[in-house]
């Protein structure tokens, strides 16, 4: 185990460093030809893969196009060096951005349309390619092949078999660099938000669809770059390397490594690439055993190699104490708690009406919640308040009536922009997404503030940093708030319900949302959580945030809220403090099944 410590002290970043190191130095080892070649296809693969895995891993789309890019890319590379431009870097530029263009594209229709779209509209470019390389035949030789490519320059010098050796090791290596950082950023957490729930996504700010364009898009990018590679390899290409068998591979290679991983798609390709793809006689059976290497991938290896790496790492850690145990929330249960202030807005919902298909779920639904203020929404099941919360926050376009944030009017908004307006929510189950942790999951809360770009963000620049910063500051102290800051580092998705709720909660004021929506936050917490969860309300509302509370332990609402709205059928029945509230005879009828006479016995029992 101290082996183990020791290992685990060195930042996580130096060991794919060393591996880009060593293969760099592999030359000058006797790396022979035979292997030289096997290791820069190896690399060449990884690009492609990476782009995929970025795709269907972190965005969550089935797509096959890489292929496509890849050989737009190779393309792009041969026939600027047939016309005489032969600089390797201005070829890899071009490259990139002609597959970065055939990814939008390409992308867009397949996305717009939803479901399984982007999968097939993928699945038919790939099967296109040798036939649109063959129309146009006489640029792009055809069925023949392209074979008038020049040896590659750099800065004016052809390159050696080392020197290009060294640009495709660096260019690999640059890039995995660059979709680390990506991943490990909040782009990264919200494309995997967006992949398990792209509900969850909206309500945090992300627009979907942008998003999902540019996860596929980006995909497209490496695709690119290893095309203008593999042109210059053998300065020969043909549509054959470009087809379904080649696309199939990538997938193999993709989820065998595990596709929700950077560093799964070098370990897949490498294993691609130094295991069938190097026998001889193996294009006869390709297709087969790449077939059963994605069976293998993802029937038996869920989550590919690269999850049984991380399992065995977390089981190392915890064998070594490197990892606290999951524990209760810390703190008192009845401290006052401390919250930064919050520009609160009324919200105000004004003759709201639903209907799905002949149920008709709102009628003239009509309810103001104001800054500083506990606004309780109650009722039966099924009397239409999650519905009211859907609306509010964009995920149902209402019949009628309008809502307002302030002056601003939000009905029909799309969801991420009603969350980038100010409004902030918790799910009746729990939303969190997969293989985060809680620190990000928290993090992820602060998507619709301060922007930082994806180009900022790859590249590490000084904006980035700031956000960052401000993003982890941030949600530690949200995480203080909850009592959850010693688990940080936990997965957020393992953690208990009570927990999960609490975690919604942090994730909910992280960005200081204008207006708080908590659907059911308290069933299934323990006395203890709810103690704590309401002096967490208490906290905002005295910050000056405006909560609206979907509860059903209604002892809970009394001792919370300043107001009660009480629904019935999708109707508000009811309005008004809570001590109006608890006696009023059509309540206690509709919502508790009482009747006047037990009354006072109730109003005991509920507030005792
Ligand atoms: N997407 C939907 N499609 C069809 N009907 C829906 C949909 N969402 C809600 N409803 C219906 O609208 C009515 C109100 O449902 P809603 O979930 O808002 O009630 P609720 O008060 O939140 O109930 P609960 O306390 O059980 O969560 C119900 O009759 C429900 O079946």
């Amino acid at each position: 185990m101290q082996i183990w410590r020791a290992v685990r002290a060195i930042p996580g970043w130096v060991y794919p460093l060393a591996v880009g190191v060593l293969l760099l130095l592999l030359p000058t080892l006797g790396l022979g030809y035979a292997m030289t070649r096997q290791v820069q296809l190896a690399c060449i693969l990884a690009l492609v893969v990476s782009g995929l895995s970025l795709s269907l891993g972190y965005a969550g789309e089935l797509a096959l196009g890489q292929a496509a890019m890849y050989a737009a890319g190779a393309y792009t590379a041969g026939l600027m060096s047939e016309h005489g431009h032969t600089d390797l870097a201005l070829q890899l530029v071009a490259a990139g951005a002609v597959a970065l263009v055939v990814g939008i594209v390409t992308g867009i229709p397949g996305l717009r349309l939803g479901s399984w779209s982007l999968a097939m509209t993928s699945f038919f470019l790939v099967l296109l390619v040798p036939d649109i390389i063959a129309v146009f035949g006489e640029t792009t030789g055809g069925r023949n092949g392209l074979s008038g490519i020049e040896p590659a320059t750099l800065f004016g010098q052809v390159l050696t078999p080392e020197g290009f050796y060294l640009v495709i090791v660096l260019v690999t290596v640059g890039w995995f660099a660059v979709t680390r950082n990506l991943v490990v950023s909040r782009h990264g957490i919200a494309f995997r938000t967006l992949k398990q729930s792209p509900v969850l996504a909206s309500s945090l700010g992300v627009s979907v669809f942008r998003m999902k364009v540019l996860g596929y898009a980006i995909g497209a990018f490496p695709a690119g770059l290893a095309g203008a590679l593999f042109a210059n390899l053998d300065l020969y290409i043909s549509p054959e390397a470009f087809g379904f068998t080649f696309a199939t591979s990538v997938l193999a290679a993709c989820i065998l490594g595990g596709a929700a991983s950077v560093y799964g798609a070098a370990i897949g390709a490498a294993i691609m690439q130094f295991g069938p793809n190097q026998a001889s006689d193996f294009q006869e059976y390709a297709l087969v055993v790449y077939g059963g290497l994605l069976l293998v991938g993802g029937v038996l290896l869920s989550g590919g190699l690269a999850r049984i790496g991380k399992i065995a790492v977390g089981r190392l850690d915890r064998a070594a104490d490197l990892r606290p145990a999951a524990g209760a929330p810390t703190g008192d249960a009845t401290t006052t708690v401390d919250v930064a202030p919050i520009d609160g807005r009324p919200l105000t919902i004004d003759g709201l009406g639903k209907a799905f298909g002949g149920n008709q779920a709102l009628r003239g639904v009509t309810l103001s919640a104001q800054p500083g203020q506990v606004t309780a929404l109650i009722g039966p099941n099924g009397s239409g308040k999650t519905t009211t919360l859907n609306m509010v926050c964009g995920f149902y376009r209402p019949d009628s009536g309008r809502i307002h944030l302030g002056d601003k009017e939000i009905q029909g908004s799309i969801p991420y922009r009603v969350a980038r307006a100010g409004v902030a929510r918790t799910f009746q189950t729990p939303n969190i997404p997969d293989e985060v942790s809680v620190l990000e999951a928290v993090a992820s809360g602060r998507y619709s503030t301060a922007r930082s770009s994806m180009a900022a963000t790859v590249l590490r620049l000084p904006g980035f940093r700031r956000v960052r910063a401000a993003d982890r500051a941030e949600s530690m102290r949200a995480l203080e708030l909850v009592g959850m800051a010693h688990l940080a580092g936990e997965t957020a998705s393992a953690l208990p319900l009570g927990m999960r709720r609490l975690l919604e909660v942090a994730r909910a004021v992280v960005a200081r949302p204008q207006v708080l929506l908590l659907d059911e936050v308290a069933s299934g917490l323990d006395e203890d959580e709810v103690e704590r969860l309401a002096d967490i309300i208490r906290g905002l509302r005295d910050a000056g945030a405006t909560v609206v509370l979907v509860e059903h332990n209604f002892r809970l609402v009394l001792s919370l809220a300043d107001r009660i709205v009480v629904l019935a059928q999708g109707e508000v029945i009811a309005d008004g403090a809570p001590a109006e509230i608890e006696h009023d005879p059509r309540v206690l009828g509709e919502y508790l099944g009482v009747t006047v006479d037990d009354d006072t016995a109730l109003t005991r029992e509920v507030t005792s």
